[in-house]
């Protein structure tokens, strides 16, 4: 469709705020007045309340629980623990890496703040009390916290249930707290290019452990009818029909009779994605009890026992020609799993998608091995704003790569432009087999260093290196990204099995208005805002009154959830396709009307002419009322369709970050000069909401490098599990943001949309730690482990010989 020029022409097509508008998000209406209806909102009638009792050693025997006093608390009705969930098979559940997870300790706790018993009371304060009264025995037992040495012969066995077996889910395991090995690439090829190159490097690099910490904190209400026998669950689910689905095979109810509903979230970045023992016991407390159960954590619980993304140890080596081009590629990870094997990748993938380390960058050669290690630490492993491991696989071949151009002196734009993979190689195939859909990297970085005028930038920073009484240190932070999202096609991608395919359905109703549902849920991405952009679009039918829908399972279509900025890709496409459906269908309907053959019309907008004389018209919404009066002869009556799309390919988004950052010489403090974020995700939805989400990704990404993190001590304690520790920006520490884009359409997806969220995070965590280094380039220095704290670079700048 061409974009039209006349100004009529342009107000109707301006009147559906389709694609490429701005639109303001609908859903704010009802949040900027506290209207919204989160999990904690809901109130049932003889909804009982769930508490947890956990354990405050990582590692320890339980020698006995005595309920006997919580009992006695007024308003306490149950205490369960892993006793009573046996003779239901729920002590122990599946998780979605093939491993199994206690629901309530077993015997033995193996993290802190593990769940060890429930307390069912009439109130949540007499939970809390009855939480208090529990009185738990333990043993203590030896904490394995560090990776390494978790795969010492010696070192003490943490998964007791899982002696003797030498196979896991994921292939061989080599040692009593091994996981699995995965292997990606092609060694011995790798190891030939090592074997003869003139010029190697090798760094390693620790992804520190952080937490997604969405504001609203994980809870469901779980309810059970024991007159029905059905099971309807409210729930901070980013994937309300897989939680259907797992929750109808561990009950053994038929998911028929099992409802799940995500409500508003406050919040997901991948700590949702998981399904938590507290879910688990407050569905079972619901069944035992035949009356609803409200379970919400608190702020500690959250990130101290749900989902933590990274702990990645990355050993890198690039090997290359004196002049800089990169001849293969290789990388050995030690993967910090926690006490459970509990990652949300799609099943195949224990590394999630972590071959895109080969990056922006034609790599001829590449080899990567993944190892994961249980250790006294909470599970998880999640896609904190990222699409499975790519943050990891984007920070390890940025910083890769920095570290290369330091050793031969080359800069740091030039040694990525050398090697970037050539608009004219796409499709490209990678290294690691994946196929790259579009790009034009050049384009991108010539753009961002024009804008920033780089040149005059580096001048400055040298005329400041030259100064021995500069106040500061001056660094400039350059990474050019790919990204791999929109799991996926289900050839390779599955969740427990069911291929991560998303699905839309559309029903136009007689009046013209339409309501559509998708497989997806929004947790403040503005789905739908821009959901029912595209269908405006494609059908002709203005945004404003198209109603959308996510995250009930009795209404909506089966989907695999809102997570690795799939839904653009996946659900976006299948609502283009659902759309095209009803458009075939609109179209024959209008041909009748207008009595012309459907090869006569042409498609304006809005409406269908008859071609040569556009005063003989039909609108959509002519055609919707027809669909339901006077459909023709051998036509079905109404106006819906249903599409379930599974994608043939991924997209790969990319970007151009640049940071320039002043450190104060006497205090370590670093200031965020400048950062300018390229971003190219194909075709744009909508502009407003993709810089908000880039501003989201960008503020998390200055987060994780410049704060975050989760320190454990020798004997397992987590040392900063609140906001007072935990490092979430405010306004006030956040950075100014200046973005610009690109558009390289996907080639493969319906609308040549790409995802978008998680590109800012990505990408913008390896800028900062370039910036920063590059601050003490000239004194030698190729890596500093995040968060770059003042505390830490102050470290640096005495290490270096140069503090104030
Ligand atoms: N091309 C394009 C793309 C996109 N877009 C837009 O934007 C958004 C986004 O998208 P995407 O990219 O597709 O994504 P999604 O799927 O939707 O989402 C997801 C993401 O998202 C982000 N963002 C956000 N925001 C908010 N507010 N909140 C939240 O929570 C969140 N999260 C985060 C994360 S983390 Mo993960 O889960 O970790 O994996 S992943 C993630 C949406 O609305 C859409 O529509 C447009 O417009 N265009
Ligand atoms: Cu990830």
């Amino acid at each position: 469709m061409n974009a039209p020029t006349d100004p009529k022409l342009l107000e109707r097509s301006a009147a559906l705020q389709g694609m490429g508008d701005s639109r303001l998000r609908k859903e704010d209406a009802r949040f900027i007045q506290g209207k919204g209806n989160y999990v904690d909102d809901i109130k049932m009638p003889g909804m009982l309340h769930m508490d947890i009792v956990r354990s405050p050693l990582a590692h320890a025997r339980i020698k006995s629980i005595d309920k006997s006093e919580a009992l006695k608390v007024p308003g306490v009705i149950a205490v369960l623990t892993a006793e009573d969930l046996k003779p239901l098979k729920l002590h122990w559940m599946p998780t979605l890496a093939g491993d199994v997870a206690a629901v309530l300790a077993d015997g033995k706790v193996h993290f802190q703040m593990q769940e060890v018993a429930v307390v069912i009371a009439e109130d949540r304060y007499a939970a809390a009390d009855g939480v208090e009264a529990v009185l738990v025995d333990y043993e203590e037992l030896e904490p394995v916290i560090d990776p390494y040495a978790a795969l010492a012969p010696d070192a003490p066995v943490i998964r007791e249930d899982l002696v003797g077996k030498t196979v896991g889910a994921h292939g061989p395991r080599e040692h009593h707290n091994h996981i699995f090995t995965w292997d990606a690439g092609d060694k011995a090829a790798a190891d030939a290019a090592f074997a003869v190159a003139p010029v190697t490097v090798t760094q390693r690099i620790h992804y520190p452990r952080v937490h997604p910490c969405p504001l609203e904190t994980c809870g469901c209400v779980a309810s059970f009818d024991p007159v029905r026998g059905d099971l309807t669950t409210y729930i901070t689910s980013q994937a309300p029909h897989v939680v259907r689905t797992v929750v109808s095979m561990l009950s053994g109810i038929p998911e028929s009779k099992v409802r799940i509903v995500s409500p508003d979230i406050g919040g997901g970045f991948g700590n949702k994605v998981g399904i938590y023992p507290g879910y688990v016991c407050a569905i079972v407390s619901s069944i035992v009890l035949g009356k609803p159960v409200k379970w919400v954590e608190d702020r500690i619980e959250n990130i101290s026992s749900t989902a933590f993304a990274r702990d990645y140890h990355m050993d890198g080596e690039l090997a290359a020609t004196p002049d800089g081009r990169i001849t293969a590629l290789r990388v050995n990870v030690i993967a910090d799993h926690g006490a459970f094997d509990a990652c949300a990748d799609p099943t195949k993938f224990p590394a999630g998608l972590f071959h895109i380390c080969s990056g922006s960058y034609d790599i001829p050669a590449a080899h990567a091995s993944v190892k994961g290690v249980y250790t006294n630490k909470a599970p998880g492993g999640v896609a904190y704003r990222c699409s499975f491991r790519v943050t990891e696989a984007v920070y390890l071949v940025e910083r890769m790569v920095d570290v290369l151009a330091q050793k031969l002196g080359i800069d740091k734009a030039e040694i990525r432009s050398k090697n970037f993979i050539r608009k004219e190689q796409f499709p490209y195939t990678s290294a690691f087999g994946f196929e790259y859909d579009s790009g034009d990297y050049q384009l991108a970085l010539d753009k961002v260093l024009n804008a920033v005028d780089y040149k005059a930038l580096r001048a400055e920073q040298a005329a400041r290196r030259a100064d021995p009484n500069s106040p500061t240190l001056m660094g400039i932070g350059l990474v050019t990204f790919t990204e791999v999202v929109g799991a996926g096609p289900s050839k390779m991608c599955d969740i427990l099995g069911v291929g991560m395919f998303d699905s839309c359905e559309i029903r136009v109703h007689p009046t013209g208005s339409a309501i559509a549902r998708m497989g997806t849920i929004t947790q403040g991405q503005g789905h739908q805002t821009t959901y029912a952009q595209i269908i405006a679009t494609e059908l002709g039918i203005p945004s404003e009154v198209i109603q959308v829908e996510e995250g009930d399972t009795s209404t909506a279509p089966y989907g695999l959830g809102t997570y690795g900025s799939r839904s653009t890709p996946v659900a976006g496409a299948a609502i283009a396709m659902a759309s095209r459906k009803i458009f075939a269908k609109a179209r024959k309907i209008a041909a009748h009307l207008l009595e012309v053959g459907e090869n006569d019309l042409d498609w304006e907008i809005d409406r269908f002419n008859v071609k040569g004389d556009d005063s003989r018209y039909k609108t959509m919404k002519d055609i919707a009322w027809a669909s339901y009066n006077s459909p023709p002869p051998g036509l079905e009556p109404g106006l819906e369709a249903v599409h379930y799309y599974d994608p043939p390919n991924f997209t790969y988004p990319f970007g151009i970050y640049l940071a320039v950052v002043d450190i104060d010489r006497a205090t370590g403090e670093t200031h965020v000069r400048r950062f300018y974020a390229l971003d190219d995700c194909g075709t744009r939805i909508n502009p407003m909401i993709i810089e908000g989400q880039i501003h989201g990704g960008l503020t998390e990404g200055y987060a994780v490098a410049m704060g975050q993190q989760m320190p454990f001590d020798a004997q397992g304690n987590l040392l900063g599990n609140t906001l007072m520790d935990y490092f979430l920006p405010t306004a006030v520490e956040t950075p100014h943001w200046e973005t610009d884009h690109t558009v390289t359409p996907s080639p493969h997806h319906p609308l040549g949309a790409k995802g978008v969220a998680e590109s800012p995070h990505v990408g913008s965590i390896p800028t900062f730690t370039s910036a920063v280094v590059d601050a003490f380039a000239h004194l030698g220095v190729t890596n500093m482990t995040m968060p770059h704290s003042s505390y830490r670079v102050w470290q640096q700048l005495k290490a270096s010989g140069v503090n104030l």
